[in-house]
């Protein structure tokens, strides 16, 4: 096997189009993005930010300044009497900002799970801001200290700086406190905001809150956070879970009701699937490599694949996995998502916007999914070695006779000029054989393949090039090639181009929370789902999930542990598809 090198000739055109580089070692040497992002270090954009001047107007608009005086604006509404408050931070330090982020529902799983440990790597790694403060917010009654001993039970460090995690962990817990509060109640958020102000003393505020909590109760915090303990002289953002509605009318209806307190750019709506490093890497896979953008349509793809796999159950979250099942909780976002960024034209910047508008125009330019390319399973239990396996129906939380799918595969089709008749296979599972997400690109036969007559045994027509992006775990990516079998002989044998982000790099890969929290501290949209990308996602998948309901469609059952549905496998032979991660030499 051999591994790719990932170093770029400064003399590429895209290079010289479009971006230079940066880092002197050239064995470690990375793309930078036009806005200087460099993706070896998470936070030499943070640090970038952090000595921009920064200008903060009205309901979440903030105009940067960079220090060679180049003002860029986003486009934002300033509505005029918070005009008058601009306060202007200048590198001297006229007035020094500060960012509180406000974890609503911090008792709960998410947070304890992801969102504290994620603000505390970022910490840790130098990335928030030198003001900040963190408060949880939720109605269990806690004190800071019980907080901070809860937080503390799920940090860790980043393996290659353990010296001093102790200490930091010790000043990070310090920055955090606890409000208990109700999520209705307008006075409890007022003196949230009283806390508030008290630990950000005068300075510039900018406010985060993250909405950890369930949906239903997403509009009551966030009119409370609005109109309580919203920031007066920075921005104030909202970062809000899925699931985003059920279906597209009540998607329609909480867009409508979070923007009767919020501006749309104060919406970040969080996909983690998108802060994956794989996931990011997609387009700098796409992109920047001159080998693989002209391959990336129906003349040389037969098909690609989108596969999830969990190699556990619901357990434990069996009550809300009921109300939403496989195709809500992980096609109709994380993977959808994946496709439009992989199926997407090439955007004009790398700039938010630019990126949404080239998703919504593939998910818009989708076929409606039928009921005949869609297969859906759910797992029953099983015992093997002794050891009995729940099925999805015995977790006391979901009925008995729930036909809620836990697995589906479904083949989906973009009907413009690039897609047109190439299937895209989604398949998600939980209570499989495996973890793993990963994305596989089949190319078709090589046309008129001369070692056809004489390959020796190798069945050609069906070792075609595959790419595989390993998104979890052992992050990678290989394309699998021919080659001849060294010897006299004329033997072809397939192998794989290897580039093992372990092996490659020595840096641990940021959690996905990581970078998307760090995104919307910085106001960087590009990750997020804006109204629009969501209004289209869900087009295409309530029909299918209609009719699945009235239909009462019964799922193929099948056994905890094991590879899901037979069905699939029909599935994608009617497309004349091999599921990739079944194959034999995968
Ligand atoms: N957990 C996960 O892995 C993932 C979660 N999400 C989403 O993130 C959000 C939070 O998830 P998670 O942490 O698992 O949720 P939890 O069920 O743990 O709820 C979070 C907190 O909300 C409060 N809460 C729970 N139920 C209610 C209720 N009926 N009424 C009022 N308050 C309630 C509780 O705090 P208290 O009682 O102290 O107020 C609880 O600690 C959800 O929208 C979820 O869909 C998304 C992806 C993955
Ligand atoms: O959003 C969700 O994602 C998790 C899987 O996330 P991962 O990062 O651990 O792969 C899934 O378990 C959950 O059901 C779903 O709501």
């Amino acid at each position: 096997m051999s591994s790719f090198s990932t170093s770029l000739s400064s003399s590429s055109p895209f290079l010289s189009n479009h971006s230079s580089l940066i880092n002197s070692d050239p064995s470690r040497r990375s793309l930078s993005f036009p806005q200087g992002i460099n993706l070896d270090d998470l936070c030499v954009r943070s640090k970038r930010k952090l000595v921009q001047s920064s200008v903060a107007v009205g309901d979440g608009a903030v105009i940067t300044k960079s220090s060679s005086a180049e003002v860029k604006t986003e486009p934002l509404s300033i509505p005029s009497q918070e005009a008058d408050k601009l306060v202007i931070e200048s590198n001297g330090g006229e007035q020094q900002s500060t960012v509180s982020i406000t974890v609503v529902g911090a008792s709960g799983d998410l947070a304890k799970k992801k969102i504290f440990p994620a603000l505390f790597a970022l910490y840790y790694e130098g990335c928030l801001p030198e003001h900040f403060t963190i408060y949880g917010y939720a109605r269990s009654k806690m004190t800071d200290a019980e907080l901070r001993d809860m937080v503390s039970k799920t940090l860790t460090c980043r393996i290659d700086k353990r010296e001093n995690c102790g200490e930091k962990m010790e000043e990070f817990l310090k920055r955090c406190f606890y409000h208990t509060g109700q999520y209705d109640s307008q006075e409890h958020f007022v003196t949230l905001d009283k806390k508030l102000k008290e630990h950000e003393g005068g300075r510039l505020s900018n406010r985060l809150f993250y909405l950890s909590i369930p949906p239903n109760i997403f509009v009551d915090a966030v009119k409370c956070a609005s109109s309580s303990a919203s920031s007066v002289s920075g921005w104030t953002r909202v970062i809000v879970e899925k699931p985003f509605g059920r279906d597209s009318k009540t998607s329609a209806a909480l867009t409508k009701s979070l923007k009767q307190y919020l501006e749309e750019d104060q919406i970040f709506r969080i996909d983690h699937y998108l802060g994956k490093e794989l996931v990011e890497n997609l387009s700098v896979l796409r992109f920047s490599n001159l080998i693989f953008e002209p391959l990336w349509s129906r003349q040389y793809i037969q098909n690609v694949q989108f596969i999830f796999s969990e190699d556990f159950g619901t357990e434990g979250r069996g009550g809300y996995f009921d109300h939403y099942g496989i195709i809500r909780d992980i096609m109709q976002n994380h993977l959808l998502q994946i496709l439009a960024l992989f199926a997407m034209e090439t955007p004009v910047s790398l700039v938010a916007e630019d990126i949404r508008n080239e998703k919504v125009k593939v998910l818009r330019s989708m076929r409606p999914i039928q009921l005949e390319d869609v297969v859906i399973g759910q797992y029953k239990s099983t015992t093997k070695g002794g050891v009995t396996y729940p099925g999805y129906t015995d977790d006391k939380t979901v009925p008995k006779d729930s036909l809620t799918p836990t697995f589906a595969a479904a083949a989906l089709f973009i009907d413009n000029a690039r897609w047109d008749g190439v299937p895209f296979l989604m398949k998600a599972g939980k209570a499989l054989h495996t973890r793993s997400a990963e994305i596989r690109v089949q190319f078709r036969h090589v046309p008129g393949n001369l070692y056809n007559r004489n390959s020796g045994g190798t069945n050609l027509d069906r070792t075609t090039n595959e790419l595989v992006i390993r998104v979890q775990p052992d992050e990678g990516i290989y394309l699998k090639i021919n080659n001849k079998v060294p010897g006299l002989g004329m033997r072809l044998d397939q192998s794989n181009l290897n580039l093992l982000y372990s092996a490659r790099y020595s840096k641990e890969i940021p959690d996905a929370y990581e970078r998307l929290l760090l995104d919307a501290i910085e106001g960087e949209r590009r990750l997020f789902i804006r109204s629009d990308e969501l209004d289209a996602a869900w087009a295409l998948f309530t029909p299918l999930l209609k009719e699945i309901e009235e239909k009462k469609t019964i799922p193929e059952f099948y056994p905890y542990g094991s590879r899901g549905p037979v069905g699939a496998h029909y599935l994608a032979a009617k497309h004349n598809v091999q599921w990739g991660d079944l194959s034999l030499d995968q």
